[in-house]
């Protein structure tokens, strides 16, 4: 029997400030930070930390950041969603399915990317948060946020989240691809795996039975650590690293954009260069796979900042592997996911 009504897809990247003014940038940050799955301490000291700490001191500073990022476009990390969502759209069949995109922090917000989605009276909704690791901070936040805003609803209808895609063969492709190309660039000493850092006690909170103690357990991805999100960056490492024949001795995963004193997973992508130069390597290509979108994370922090620390000490040549984007393999691995949850 055929099915009435369409499939709905919504697409949830991270967010970005409105603008690159300081008062925007506070605004983001403050709504960002004051999830509680993202700062996950206790109400008041996180208010205490976010309004009076974070947010004031930080603002100035990461909304210089962004000026280096803007473009006519605006921000990076919205606008290549917005071609991602526009190229899926291409590819879907328009009386099966309606697409949208969101941000989990401001906007275009998740509550007006399901409003597109029920206004067109969707039978069902496929969400995919844009993160290929699983963590509470992003994937379980985004699950969060639409479940929050479905149980205001009178009629819920069926909802599928995707939860991680690291096993997905396009997205390894994908950055096999990009990969591949940056490599014709040069014969690189060391390849480093970039990813966004999370807070240790997050890893541990997110363990099954004791299992993920940050060290040994992550090398190798099975049930005991499947939602362990440092092992599935490591996870993510091998196979991109198979795929391009990389010696295992030349493949670094680290860690970045650690936050605040409590420690985060490591090891920390800075003391990974220091190391690295400290063995005489003068030429790496870095790869950040914990991002579909280039954003303040991968062009600024890992392309601008990280390459002055290898360059300060001794490297020669630090290039960074452009970010899925609206790549068409990515847009075929996005095209996937979705049919396969249909
Ligand atoms: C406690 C703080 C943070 C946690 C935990 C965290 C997890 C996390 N974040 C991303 C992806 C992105 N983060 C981005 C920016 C960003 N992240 C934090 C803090 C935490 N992130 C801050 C304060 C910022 C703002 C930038 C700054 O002021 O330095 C971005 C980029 C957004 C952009 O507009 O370009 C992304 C993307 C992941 C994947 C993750 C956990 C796995
Ligand atoms: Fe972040
Ligand atoms: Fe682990």
């Amino acid at each position: 029997m055929a099915k009435t009504g369409k499939i709905g897809v919504l697409l949830v990247n991270l967010g970005t400030p409105d603008s690159t003014e300081t008062g925007d940038v506070r605004k983001y940050l403050r709504e960002f930070l004051m999830d509680g799955r993202v700062i996950d301490i206790p109400f008041i000291s996180r208010w205490m930390l976010v309004n009076l700490i974070i947010a004031p001191f930080r603002a100035p500073k990461s909304a210089n950041e962004y000026r280096k990022l803007w473009t006519d476009r605006g921000s990076p990390l919205l606008f290549h969603t917005e071609d991602l969502r526009d190229k899926l759209v291409e590819r879907l069949d328009s009386n099966e399915y309606v697409v949208s995109m969101a941000m989990r922090y401001q906007s275009p917000s998740i509550e007006s990317g399901l409003k597109e989605l029920t206004d067109a009276n969707v039978r069902k909704i496929i969400v995919l948060p844009l993160f290929p690791q699983y963590a509470s901070a992003t994937n379980g936040s985004v699950i969060d946020k639409v479940m929050e805003i479905a149980r205001t609803w009178q009629v819920i209808p069926e909802i599928s989240f995707i939860s991680n895609f690291i096993e997905h063969p396009l997205f390894i492709q994908a950055w096999e691809e990009l990969g591949k190309e940056a490599m014709k660039k040069a014969d690189y000493d060391y390849y480093v795996f970039s990813y966004h850092g999370l807070p240790e006690r997050q890893i541990i909170k997110a363990s099954v039975d004791g299992y993920c103690q940050l060290s040994g357990c992550c090398n190798k991805y099975h049930s005991k650590n499947q939602f362990c999100y440092r092992a599935q960056c490591f996870h993510t490492t091998r196979q991109v690293a198979a795929k391009l024949g990389l010696p295992e001795e030349k493949v670094k995963t680290c860690f970045q954009s650690r936050l605040g004193n409590d420690p985060w997973v490591r090891p920390y992508t800075e003391d990974v260069i220091k190391e690295m130069a400290g063995l005489g390597a003068k030429k790496v290509l870095a790869f950040s796979p914990a991002f579909v979108a280039d954003c303040l994370e991968t062009t600024v922090e890992v392309g601008e900042e990280y390459k002055e620390v290898f360059l300060e000490h001794g490297g020669e040549q630090w290039d960074l592997v452009p970010s899925l984007n609206s790549n068409d393999t990515w847009v075929s691995c996005v095209e996937d996911l979705v049919k396969s949850h249909s």
